[in-house]
């Protein structure tokens, strides 16, 4: 028996269909104009991945078990790399074991974490590495010889050594924030605030300094640039006689003169604000900015390089807010993150 369908009957389930697409499609009108995207610039190893880790942890439900089995791969990959260049800088700066036995034990942990089951040796190797690793020359020769932010980052490594690598090893939500992994292209976490959805857009570093890229994210309701003040002192890539510091500032200039960004608000996170106090007892802020006539503690020299960023701005700096951060400090980040999403609900 044939199905009979009058032209009546087609033309009010088309009506339904339409009526439910247009339906679909306000809802996800309504839904983006709710969304408050965010997009996070700035340098490699900046700390805008372990910013965005924070709001996870903060504002969402943090890390499943399942992410932070990959995570402990990450952090016991950060062990290899870690023990790795402390044996190559001992040996380009002539430092040795004090005795054959060690000499020897270094030889063959070298070895074998250069293999390609390096996730495997370095497991196996636990007990040897934390004899090596608690040895008083290679710490003293972190201290002496190493960056500041490298030696902070290895003594906490080695000091949890055994734990890492123990076969009950789970990340702690400090360890994820520690960890260091490049983002490559873009990640993006939604969470909520006051009753809105924020779409947080974490871009690795690299694409941060290709002006082409800005254009994909016009009119985002606020940009957060992420600076490593402990970059002062570390070569620019690109330029000689330059460090990251300058390279930070030249971004950070393009990037606020960005026509497509000319309404979106900037809030700057000048951070790893712990390192670079660190740093500036052992390194003067001279050797980045040789007419800077202060003195090497914090404050003044915060302000510095804040007024370096500010004038970047010329007379815009009323869309300018300024932190200064140490991403991987849970309490202080949560306020400092709800008073700058504050500050974007206001001018969104
Ligand atoms: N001590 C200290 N370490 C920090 C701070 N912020 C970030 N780090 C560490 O610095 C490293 C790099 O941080 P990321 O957040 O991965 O940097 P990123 O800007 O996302 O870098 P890319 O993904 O390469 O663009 C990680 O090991 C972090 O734990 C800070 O304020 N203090
Ligand atoms: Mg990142």
């Amino acid at each position: 028996m044939g199905v009979n369908i009058s032209a009546h009957d087609m033309e009010q389930a088309a009506r339904r269909r339409s009526k439910t697409i247009d339906d679909g499609l306000e809802a996800e009108r309504l839904r983006q104009a709710r969304t408050v995207k965010v997009l996070m610039l700035g340098l490699s190893g900046a700390g805008k991945s372990t910013l965005a880790k924070q709001v996870r942890m903060i504002h969402e439900k943090g890390f499943a078990d399942k992410e932070k089995a990959l995570y402990r791969e990450i952090v016991r990959q950060n062990i290899v790399t870690a023990i790795l260049g402390v044996l190559h800088e001992m040996e380009i700066h002539g430092i040795q074991f004090p005795t054959e036995e060690l000499k020897q034990t270094a030889h063959s942990i070298k070895d074998r974490l250069k293999s390609s089951d390096s996730h495997k040796a370095v497991v196996d190797m636990r007990h040897s590495l934390a004899v090596l690793t608690s040895q008083k020359t290679l710490k003293d020769f972190m201290d002496t010889y190493l960056d500041v932010e490298i030696c902070q980052l290895n003594h906490y490594l080695f000091r949890s050594l055994e734990k890492i690598l123990s076969d009950s090893y789970a990340p702690t939500d400090y360890d994820i924030l520690r960890v260091r992994q490049r983002t490559t292209g873009l990640n993006e976490i939604l969470f909520h605030f006051k009753g809105f959805e924020f779409k947080l857009c974490d871009v690795d570093g690299h694409c941060t300094v290709k002006k082409k890229w800005l254009q994909n994210f016009e009119n985002v309701s606020a940009i957060l640039f992420t600076v490593a003040l402990s970059s002062y002192d570390a070569r620019s890539k690109d330029q000689d006689e330059q460090t990251e510091l300058h390279d930070a500032l030249s971004v950070f200039t393009t990037v606020s003169e960005y026509d497509g960004f000319r309404k979106s608000p900037i809030i700057l996170f000048l951070n790893k604000k712990d390192i670079f106090q660190q740093k500036l007892k052992k390194v003067p802020l001279t050797v980045a900015f040789p007419d800077y006539k202060g003195t090497n503690e914090f404050n003044e020299a915060c302000l510095f390089v804040q007024s370096k960023f500010e004038s970047c701005m010329g007379d815009t700096t009323d869309r300018l807010t300024v932190h200064i951060t140490n991403a991987t400090d849970t309490p202080s980040i949560r306020s400092v993150f709800d008073s700058s999403l504050a500050v974007v609900l206001d001018q969104a």
